[in-house]
């Protein structure tokens, strides 16, 4: 039974991938009440539909609807007496699952007739052939039905046909994507009459709603439509009934049925705090990235450490209690962690040298712990040391750790002085001012994962894809960035294999951050400082440059400045401006940057991306910066 304000939750079998055992072990393994079983997927299963019924019964899940009817409604004869025909076999296979709805969606067929007075007779008929098994029948009116395709229609439709045995079944993505909204729907529809509900959530595309429908809903948190909206506006009628997902996805059949399964729970518990129904503890307050966190062991700690030290790291303190170092420069922060039999040596045993870990900094870290939970993320505590501090973390999709800290800045004791005895080091000229960014790959099919990931856990926001060409294929990258600013996470995604993003991510068998960011106050003087250095940085070819000139009239003086230090640019509409390079890349795994913002730049220097990699596959071919990958 549903906790109070919680709402009993469903899921349809087409959402899942696997034959139907699979499918209904996870939805009841992620913490589904119910299935609603979709036909194909019966029609596709090598067992009866008692058999069925009895897996769900052993698995603690109802059979919440039996689905699609289609073309049933408005059709000439012969049709329609087959119509009825064909219902009444398919409520002997309703008893059989021991389901009491079904759910008929509006006809598409071409030879329809437009007649909503013959449709409800139809409609009317089929609910009293149910009510005589104790079944009842719901309508849908799906955005590309031939005549029926608003929620008012199907509803004027229900209304007419006047039958306790046939409600009306809303679908957000119906309702959504044609722009219509249930505002108002209290006034004309009783609650009691919405026999069911189905929600998803999809992306903003220009693409018909058939194709939409079918191949790119979401569940509600990883898109953009507003089905909290949907949703309050409907339990604002006094209705109380289950919450039932029904995404049609081409990647979500390609997946494990049991991570997509859990995301399907989970986004139904966030939307339920979204309509304040059941409200998860608040979001935290983020004010940035405290520290990335590798996984090295001592040699590739020495030489990831030489790497760092070209963009001026140096060790400034060491654990008191594992053998965890802190690297420094300015405020930004990178811990090297060789400690074993630890999280990150496990990484590091599977990987070699990689990001095992970063840290947030939050207002409240057991709160973001007691919302990740909430949410069913798992979460992580490490052993400590007498005296030392527990850092909790919450583990992301792709299993790596986002470690949560007090925020300093606002009183905080930093959790350095606890853990690590610090020897002060000297800045150079233009140190970080933090870390701007850290870019993730993951493997495709994770993008969604991720989003719902960073909107639930830490409310942070999507911004919109980038189409990235890289020299060997796509790169897709979108960026998840606090309302305040203060934490940005690009995530980038390709199908190929052969892009930078799709060899890192098949190199470590999975995703990970590959690149970091470090906000510096002046690229010139810190790009000059790691020139002094002998930092690896990579080359931008004069091409750059001269159409640099062309689109942006910079001034000679300028420009010149900015190719003597292989530096970027990029400019908004605002007039913000940013500047950034990049090292060559560590074994062909990470990568750095120094960035200056200034004037309001928000973005990444995206435009400047297929010039950085094709720069690193020029780079790679040469031999420079990748030293042989373990
Ligand atoms: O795409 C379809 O055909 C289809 C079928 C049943 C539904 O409930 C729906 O929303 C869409
Ligand atoms: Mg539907």
């Amino acid at each position: 039974m549903a906790a109070p304000g919680r709402l009993p939750k469903s899921i349809a079998t087409v959402c899942l991938s696997g034959a139907l055992p699979d499918k209904l072990e996870a939805a009841s393994a992620a913490g589904f009440e119910a299935v609603e079983i979709f036909e194909n997927d019966l029609l596709t299963f090598d067992g009866t539909a008692a058999d069925v019924r009895r897996m769900c019964e052993d698995l603690d899940l109802a059979v919440s609807i039996f689905q699609p009817f289609r073309d049933f409604e408005a059709m000439p004869e012969p049709q329609r007496t087959r119509n009825v025909d064909r219902a009444e076999r398919k409520f002997d296979t309703m008893q059989a699952l021991g389901t009491d709805l079904v759910l008929v969606c509006s006809n598409v067929q071409a030879a329809a007739l437009d007649d909503p007075s013959r449709a409800a007779a139809d409609l009317r008929e089929m609910a009293e052939r149910a009510a005589r098994r104790g079944l009842r029948v719901c309508y849908e009116a799906l955005a590309w039905g031939r005549h029926v395709n608003r929620w008012r229609q199907a509803w004027d439709i229900v209304r007419r046909a006047d039958h306790p045995a046939l409600g009306l079944c809303l679908d957000s993505f119906h309702t959504l994507s044609v722009g219509d909204d249930l505002a108002g729907i209290g006034v004309v529809v009783p609650p009691e009459k919405v026999f069911f509900l189905q929600l998803a959530d999809a992306p903003r595309l220009a693409m018909d709603p058939l194709s939409w429908s079918r191949h790119h809903r979401l569940f509600p948190g990883q898109g953009e439509l507003d089905v909290a909206r949907f949703l309050r506006d409907l339990l604002g009628t006094g209705w109380a009934g289950m919450l039932s997902l029904e995404i049609f996805n081409d990647e979500f059949r390609a997946a494990p049925s049991r991570r997509i399964a859990r995301d399907g729970l989970r986004s139904l518990i966030w939307l339920e705090d979204q309509v304040r129904r059941a409200p998860l503890p608040d979001l935290p307050r983020l004010s940035g990235i405290e520290f990335v966190e590798f996984a090295v062991d001592p040699a590739a700690r020495n030489e990831l450490g030489r790497f760092l030290g070209g963009l001026g790291f140096a060790k400034a303190g060491l654990h008191r209690s594992k053998d965890v170092e802190l690297w420094r420069s300015g405020a930004a922060n990178l811990v090297l962690n060789a400690e074993p039999d630890s999280a990150a040596a496990e990484r590091f045993e599977q990987l070699g040298p990689t990001v095992c870990a970063m840290a947030l900094r939050v207002d409240d870290p057991e709160r973001v712990v007691a919302r990740a939970e909430a949410l069913q993320y798992p979460v992580w505590r490490e052993r400590i040391g007498e005296g030392e501090r527990r850092i909790p973390a919450v583990r992301q999709p792709d299993g790596t750790l986002v470690y949560l800290v007090e925020d300093p800045s606002q009183g905080a004791q930093p959790i350095w002085e606890d853990d690590f005895s610090l020897s002060p080091i000297a800045d150079g000229p233009a140190a970080p001012l933090g870390v701007d960014h850290a870019a993730q790959a993951v493997a495709p099919g994770m993008m969604d994962s991720f989003v719902l990931f960073y909107r639930a856990v830490f409310g942070l926001q999507p911004e919109a894809l980038w189409e990235l060409p890289d020299p060997y294929g796509l790169v897709r990258s979108r960026a998840f960035v606090a309302p305040n600013g203060s934490v940005r996470l690009p995530l980038n995604v390709s199908e190929s294999t052969r892009t930078g993003t799709g060899r890192f991510v098949s190199a470590l068998a999975g995703a990970g951050v590959h690149h970091i960011a470090f906000a510096v106050p002046d690229a010139g003087a810190a790009a000059d400082a790691a020139a002094a250095r002998g930092a690896p940085m990579l080359d931008i070819p004069e091409n750059y440059y001269e159409d640099l000139a062309a689109r942006l009239g910079l001034g000679d003086a300028e420009l010149h400045a900015l190719q003597q230090r292989h530096l970027l640019y990029d400019q908004d509409a605002a007039g913000g401006v940013f500047r950034h390079a990049y090292t060559r890349q560590f074994r062909d795994r990470i990568f750095l940057e120094i960035a200056e913002r200034s004037g309001g730049y928000t973005g990444f220097g995206a435009v400047n991306a297929p010039v950085r990699m094709a720069a690193q596959r020029r780079n790679a071919r040469q031999g420079i910066g990748s030293v042989p990958s373990d």
